[in-house]
């Protein structure tokens, strides 16, 4: 009777798409190959209300509406959850392990410790910038193109790892790219996962098990770094600054038992940067293909970073205070959200809407990130990038690209929105503002911005080759 009830009450909500259980699927693959189209075509419809697709492994109900999200944001946990959504999602207790879907102590470490990104930290991270950067990008008086993807995903990555692991493993070659690799050997296993019955999931995971043969290499890397620092731990008082300062030592201090085993540790540094890798470069990418597409952007963006500097010097304060590089980057997420969805929920209750819709448990949720952000009634002339929209008063300033709110929500909204924003927007200013101190960027001759596509509600940048030499 339950499961008769549940369709009913589902089934009251509108889909895009087909709708019975056998052609549904067709919808669910044209998803894959072209998310947006089918996200698009609800919104257009259904604004306002509730929506459903079907997805290859489940339906999932679409929210439209600023209310509709505020709703979902005050959810309790218990009513409408985000970690039981991401299991299913990423079938995380099989592919990744109870260990990081039931230790959070990752995202606490994010939360506070790289959030506040003390003058030391961001004093490493700059340097770390700068070291990699030399190496992706040597200054040369001449123009030379780059494949910007594998480019800013490799600085991101050796950045990101000096606050995680750091020297010199940071720029160990073979442990970049296991960190690199292993979101795709991941999302490969996610996928085959989710399409076995719930019976089969357990022995497939384990048969696969690319996340935790990946684990094992980088344990390889991990263990005599972990010796060394105990080592030196029993000889040292405890407020010695020669302490390293990252994710790894945090987690060493704050582990016990199975957690302290290299192996372990090795998927929680993985896991970490799952989370920190995809966003920020795929941003950064189309960050670099709006300047290469407009000398203009690029002269205001430098006088801004020139004028800036000249009277502060590199600090994350001086950061803080670049208005145009803020709204520049806050209007490439809001055109180029990383994913499709945010503030994805699983119902572990029936609940209801303030405009009196319910869905059922057992409903997954989530909104659409990219259409709330073309909607004219959000953003005038919605579907232009205009990079200094969100500087153009002190008003429009205050919601600076780290805000989130309904109508801007790369990175969700509410309490289970990305922890990691904080650290992301240092990281990708600092890149960015370096990149345009340094280098002039261009696309190559007869090149404009690739074709982007969602795949799976993942976006892809499509590939360019683009430009730089030392700035003239
Ligand atoms: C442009 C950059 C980024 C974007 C757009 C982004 C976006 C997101 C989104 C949409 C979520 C899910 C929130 C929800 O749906 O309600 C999320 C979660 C998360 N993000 Fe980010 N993110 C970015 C950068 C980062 C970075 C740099 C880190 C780590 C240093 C990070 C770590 C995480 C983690 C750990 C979670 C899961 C949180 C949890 O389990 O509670 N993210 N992010």
């Amino acid at each position: 009777w339950n499961s008769h009830r549940r369709s009913a009450i589902l089934g009251a909500i509108p889909v895009v798409g087909y709708s019975a259980p056998l052609l549904s699927m067709i919808t669910a693959l044209q998803f894959v190959r072209n998310s947006q189209r089918l996200i698009d075509e609800g919104y257009r419809k259904y604004r306002g209300g509730l929506y459903r697709i079907r997805l290859l492994a489940h339906w999932i109900v679409v929210a439209t509406d600023a209310q509709a999200i505020e709703d979902i944001r005050k959810a309790p946990p218990h009513v409408l959850s985000f970690g039981a959504a991401q299991d299913v999602f990423l079938q995380t207790i099989h592919t990744a392990g109870p260990e990081v879907v039931h230790d959070r102590s990752h995202v606490t470490w994010i939360r506070s410790e790289l959030t506040r990104c003390n003058a030391a930290r961001f004093d490493a991270l700059r340097e770390e910038m700068a070291v990699a950067l030399d190496e992706q990008i040597p200054l040369s008086a001449g123009w030379k193109a780059y494949p910007v993807e594998e480019v800013v995903a490799h600085v991101v990555c050796q950045m990101s790892n000096r606050l995680f692991v750091g020297e010199p493993l940071c720029r160990n070659s073979e442990y970049l790219e296991l960190a690199m690799s292993f979101a795709n050997e991941f999302i490969r296993d996610v996928i085959i996962v989710k399409s076995c019955p719930e019976w089969l999931k357990p022995p497939v995971a384990r048969l696969l098990g690319n996340a935790r043969k990946c684990a094992k290499r980088v344990a390889t890397h991990l263990r005599p770094v972990i010796e060394q620092r105990d080592a030196a731990k029993r000889t040292l008082d405890k407020a010695s600054a020669s302490i390293p300062d990252d994710a790894l030592q945090w987690c060493l201090d704050n582990a016990t038992g199975d957690a302290r085993h290299p192996a372990n540790l090795a998927l929680r540094m993985l896991w970490i940067n799952f989370g920190s890798l995809h966003s920020p470069t795929v941003t950064l990418v189309f960050a670099l293909y709006h300047l290469a597409s407009s000398p203009e952007y690029m002269r205001i963006l430098r006088e801004e970073v020139d004028g800036v500097f000249a009277h502060e010097g590199w600090s994350k304060a001086a950061l803080g205070k670049m208005r145009k590089l803020d709204s520049f980057l806050k209007e490439v997420l809001r055109l180029n959200p990383p994913g499709i969805w945010a503030q994805q929920r699983l119902a572990l209750q029936p609940f209801t809407f303030s405009n009196g819709q319910t869905i059922p448990a057992g409903t997954m949720l989530a909104c659409p990130v990219l259409s709330l952000h073309r909607d004219e009634e959000n953003y005038p002339d919605a579907n232009e990038f205009r990079p200094w929209r969100h500087c153009e008063s002190d008003e429009a300033h205050k919601n600076l690209f780290v805000t989130t709110k309904p109508d801007f929500m790369p990175f969700g909204h509410g309490a289970d929105a990305c922890p990691g924003r904080f650290f992301a927007a240092i990281q990708m200013k600092a890149l960015l503002a370096h990149i345009v101190l340094t280098y002039d960027v261009r696309f190559e001759e007869g090149r404009r911005m690739p074709e982007r596509r969602f795949v799976a509600g993942v976006l892809l940048p499509g590939k360019a080759s683009v430009e730089f030499r030392q700035r003239a």
